[in-house]
């Protein structure tokens, strides 16, 4: 469980974080989603302990990571995944790190058994893979059976496989009672591995919650309807209470009425309808809408006036 209360962190003007307020619980895998700069990797380094709250406090487990007297044990990090030392052998560097620890030999070789590093785990890191690497940071997060984990951006760069392998692992993690954080800003990726999101723009939490919850409060949910008397059922909609506007294909894209409350009104009206399709709004479009005025930078300039 990761706790966090008002934690702000400021950088001279910058505030990276600012009084976030959040709860990560057990046996979920919660993802951590905002754009570039918007403060998921100092927000990280403060619940354990890599950087100095300007103020505000974060306990993980119920206490401040320092307090921790087997912190190993407590929280797996995986931040940097090539901050390893390059001209160590994955089992040596695992090895090193359970020996300052109190953590058998034994469990190295069940990480690497877990992580698939068995065949490569003799070879120096230095001529690792992106995968192989990020799959050693993993190997040295779970070496103190930790009750919760904290992985910044792990599939960034990896290639569907890799990516693949971190969404079964983490779930699996979860789903033995532990806490999983996990960043990102692959929402698309999000969607498929967390149950929880908690978004992050600007150093603030604009949202927490389930992440189909947060989808149906950032978005509107919309209908495709096909009608040979599109002109009618425009208007009638209009007059039902909702909004028709023409799409692709000679469609009606409609918005404020159900496919139920539709499909009844033409029918009512005897207009024949030839297509009606609910569109989910998908997690892309919620954090879209969530981020918007949150984004710290855009690939375009926004357009003059337009935040008037
Ligand atoms: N050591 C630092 N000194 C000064 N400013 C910093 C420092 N670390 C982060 N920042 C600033 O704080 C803000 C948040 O950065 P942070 O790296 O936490 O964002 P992020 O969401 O992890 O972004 P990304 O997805 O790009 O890694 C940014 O404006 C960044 O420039």
């Amino acid at each position: 469980m990761i706790e966090a209360h008002e934690l702000t962190k400021r950088y001279g003007h910058t505030t990276a974080v600012d009084a976030a307020s959040f709860t990560v619980r057990p046996g979920t895998v919660t993802g951590f989603l905002g754009p570039n700069g918007a403060g998921k990797s100092t927000t990280m380094r403060m619940i354990v302990g890599l950087d100095r709250p300007s103020s505000g406090e974060v306990t993980v487990n119920g206490r401040p990571y320092a307090e921790h007297r087997r912190p190993l044990a407590e929280v797996g990090i995986l931040l940097d995944a090539r901050a390893v030392h390059t001209g160590r052998s994955a089992r040596q560097h695992l090895r090193a790190m359970a020996a300052t620890h109190g953590i058998s030999a034994r469990r190295v070789t069940e990480v690497v058994e877990m992580t698939g590093l068995q065949s490569v785990a003799g070879r120096r890191v230095g001529g690792y893979s992106l995968g192989m690497g990020q799959r050693l940071g993993m190997a040295a997060a779970l070496l103190g059976d930790p009750r919760t984990l904290i992985l910044d951006e792990p599939v960034n760069g990896l290639d569907p496989e890799g990516v693949k392998w971190v969404r079964t692992m983490v779930r699996r993690l979860a789903a033995e009672g532990r806490t999983v954080f996990i960043s990102s800003h692959l929402m698309s990726e999000m969607a498929q591995t967390a149950d929880h999101l908690l978004v992050i723009g600007r150093g603030r939490i604009i949202a927490a919650g389930a992440v189909q919850e947060i989808i149906d409060a950032t978005t509107t949910a919309t209908v495709l309807v096909r009608s040979p008397r599109a002109g009618e059922l425009a208007e009638l909609l209009t007059a039902s209470g909702g909004t028709a506007t023409p799409a692709a294909d000679g469609r009606l894209e409609v918005r404020g009425l159900g496919s139920e409350q539709i499909g009844d009104a033409a029918a009512r009206s005897g207009i024949p309808l030839h297509e009606l399709t609910p569109v989910r709004a998908s997690l892309e479009d919620a954090f879209l809408s969530l981020t918007h005025d949150e984004v710290v930078y855009r690939s375009e300039p926004a357009p003059e006036g337009a935040s008037r």
